[in-house]
């Protein structure tokens, strides 16, 4: 069983972000899903196929951290392993977003395959929790996309162990996973990565 209050404040969190990330362009049509944790048990998760500048209460749902719902009839994001994997793996996360923007898929298509993204001499680099100089290299895996999400959960899973301080990772040609103690530490952590991504794809287009 799951607090219920817990559980409104998780959902309502869970909106407001759709409503900030479809506004930005960062989550168009139905792409994207979001999650926060309820307790150790339990996060709520968006349904799967609903509209993320739209979502309601009826839209959010409560999974366990195998994936499975919990009093509800409906099904959850295509995605949800991809959100459990990171809440069992770090019991401080307290949110996971992830968004479909154009700059985090033309980028993700762009980078030579096998090699991950790395972020060094930005002072924005200290938006993410943790970092407090533009020296820091931060490094963002890019994933191959896959409809199996099973293995891409293990494969981000195994990842994250060995990296446990690096903050996202793309999904090539698909988009961004990122996380955070709070809603709003996740949120700035978009916010943060988008910022970069248009400066690494500006410096691409000068460099041409
Ligand atoms: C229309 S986007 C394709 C699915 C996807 O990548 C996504 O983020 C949304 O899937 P969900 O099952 O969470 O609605
Ligand atoms: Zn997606």
């Amino acid at each position: 069983m799951f607090d219920v209050t817990r559980y409104a404040i998780a959902a309502q969190s869970i909106i407001d972000a759709g409503r900030f990330l479809y506004g930005q362009g960062w989550s168009p049509a139905t792409s994207s899903n979001y999650s926060a944790r309820i307790d150790d048990e339990h996060i709520a998760v968006t349904v799967s196929g609903r509209h993320k500048g739209q979502l309601v209460a009826g839209d959010v749902m409560v999974v366990d951290l195998d994936g499975n719902a919990v009093q509800s009839n409906a099904r959850s994001s295509a995605e949800t392993r991809l959100h459990t994997v990171l809440y069992q793996t770090f019991p401080e996360v307290g949110a996971v977003l992830h968004t479909h923007s154009v700059k985090a898929t033309v980028l993700s298509r762009l980078l030579p395959a096998g090699k991950p993204l790395t972020l060094q001499g930005y002072e924005l680099q200290k938006a993410f929790s943790g970092i407090d100089t533009h020296e820091a290299e931060l490094t963002v895996p890019v994933f191959d996309n896959t409809q199996d999400i099973a293995a891409l959960a293990q494969q981000t899973g195994d990842w994250f162990r060995q990296h446990p301080d690096q903050p996202g990772y793309l999904i090539r040609g698909h988009g961004l996973y990122t996380w955070g103690r709070t809603m709003s530490d996740c949120l700035r952590h978009v916010e943060a990565f988008e910022f970069l991504f248009e400066c690494e794809l500006e410096t691409m287009r000068v460099r041409r």
